[in-house]
């Protein structure tokens, strides 16, 4: 069912300090997003606060059309799998999936409770109680349980944390067409930003309580809002360059010595301070009017990632063949301009995102200092 936050903060105790800020977040009835940060972001607050564990500081919860923000939690026909959210341990495993699941015409809780123990994988362990599994063992256990219940809404808190991660990767996307099979309104919280794009259909990204973007992860990849979210999303993240807004194009760092000139581009007025964002993989080697020296390069199996030093710049580059350059050796780069990010130096707000220019061919230049 559809759920609203709408203005929602969290402060603590006495505390002035907000853990999570003026928070408004529209989630579809049918809909897996993903609430993504780093430890301390504010995410684990905020399901907290939509379970009812947390009271709410300011804001409103409203699910179904319903304020649930003033409910206790079991008012709130919510379902939740959390972090340490412990099994009942008299019952067996089987009987804590399948508790206060009712026998209706046409639906049987037996069969509800096999299925999730099949798709978790978790059949051998069904007649047992809870102490003496272990830890994954219990995680797949609680998230059973609650995916068990037919609730307006389910929350999973690092549902997988636990797992290896070759069993998370097959778990995600069986979770995921589950969800997706009975149109359940899903709240994830994570972390891990291959767990989130490989199951939401959007994320959330915050940072120190404040919502930074909230978008589809392609969105999220092509059109960060910003430079914290431009860096934080993507594996490895977004080469980011400090640069000025010159006469000639951007100039690199200020010092006139590395430049791009972007011909027919609207650019922000002259001297304004910018950063320059280009993805590992939108770097080409071998090519291009920079030159930098090759710090390392590892061939992974299927993705060479090499290390470049620019004029003390650290890129990161992705390419998907073989490069054939050695440790010192200092060869060309360059990168299309419908690839480059730009974003205000000051703010981190994003400016554009692909640049068209005029010409095709955009020059990059790297001029000698000194006379
Ligand atoms: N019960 C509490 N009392 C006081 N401060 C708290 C409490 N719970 C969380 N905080 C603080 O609120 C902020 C946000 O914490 P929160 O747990 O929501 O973040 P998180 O992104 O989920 O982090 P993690 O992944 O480590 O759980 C942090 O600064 C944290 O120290």
């Amino acid at each position: 069912m559809m759920l609203l936050l709408d203005h929602l903060s969290k402060a603590y105790g006495r505390s002035t300090v907000r853990a999570v800020k003026d928070l408004s977040l529209q989630i579809e009835d049918g809909e897996f997003i993903a609430l993504l940060g780093s430890s301390g972001c504010g995410k684990t607050s905020t399901l907290r606060m939509i379970a009812g564990f947390e009271a709410a500081t300011e804001g409103s919860i409203t699910l179904a059309g319903r304020r649930i923000d003033g409910l206790p939690p079991a008012q709130r026909r919510v379902a939740m799998a959390f972090e340490g959210y412990a099994l009942y341990p008299p019952l067996t495993v089987e009987d804590n999936i399948g508790f206060g699941l009712a026998a209706k015409p046409g639906f049987d809780p037996r069969q509800r409770v096999r299925e999730l123990a099949d798709l978790l994988e978790i059949g051998p362990i069904l007649k047992r109680k809870p102490a003496g599994l272990s830890g994954g063992q219990q995680q797949r256990a609680s998230l059973a349980r609650a995916l068990a219940r037919d609730a307006e809404l389910h929350l999973l808190d690092e549902p997988m944390g636990q797992l290896e991660p070759q069993l998370r990767a097959i778990l995600r996307g069986r979770v995921k067409a589950l969800t997706k099979a009975r149109g359940l309104t899903s709240v994830l919280v994570t972390h891990d930003q291959t767990e989130a794009n490989a199951m939401a259909d959007r994320i959330a990204v915050m940072e120190g309580g404040v919502l930074q973007q909230y978008g589809t992860p392609t969105e999220l990849r092509e059109q960060p809002a910003n430079l914290f979210v431009a860096t934080f999303f993507g594996e490895p993240p977004m080469n980011a360059l400090p640069a000025v807004v010159g006469n000639s194009g951007l100039i690199l760092d200020g010092d006139d010595n590395t430049h791009a000139s972007l011909p027919g581009v609207t650019l922000p007025p002259l001297g304004t301070p910018v950063v320059l964002g280009l993805r590992p993989h939108a770097i080409t080697l071998g090519q291009g009017d920079w030159a930098a020296t090759v710090i390392s390069n590892r061939w992974l199996g299927d993705e060479a990632h090499v290390a470049l030093d620019m004029g003390g710049r650290l890129i990161v580059v992705v390419a998907h063949h073989r490069i054939a350059a050695r440790t010192g050796s200092v060869i060309p780069l360059g990168f299309a301009p419908r690839d480059l990010h730009l974003f205000d130096a000051k703010t981190g707000q994003a400016l554009m995102h692909g640049v068209q220019t005029l010409s095709s061919q955009t020059s990059f230049t790297e001029r000698k200092s000194g006379p």
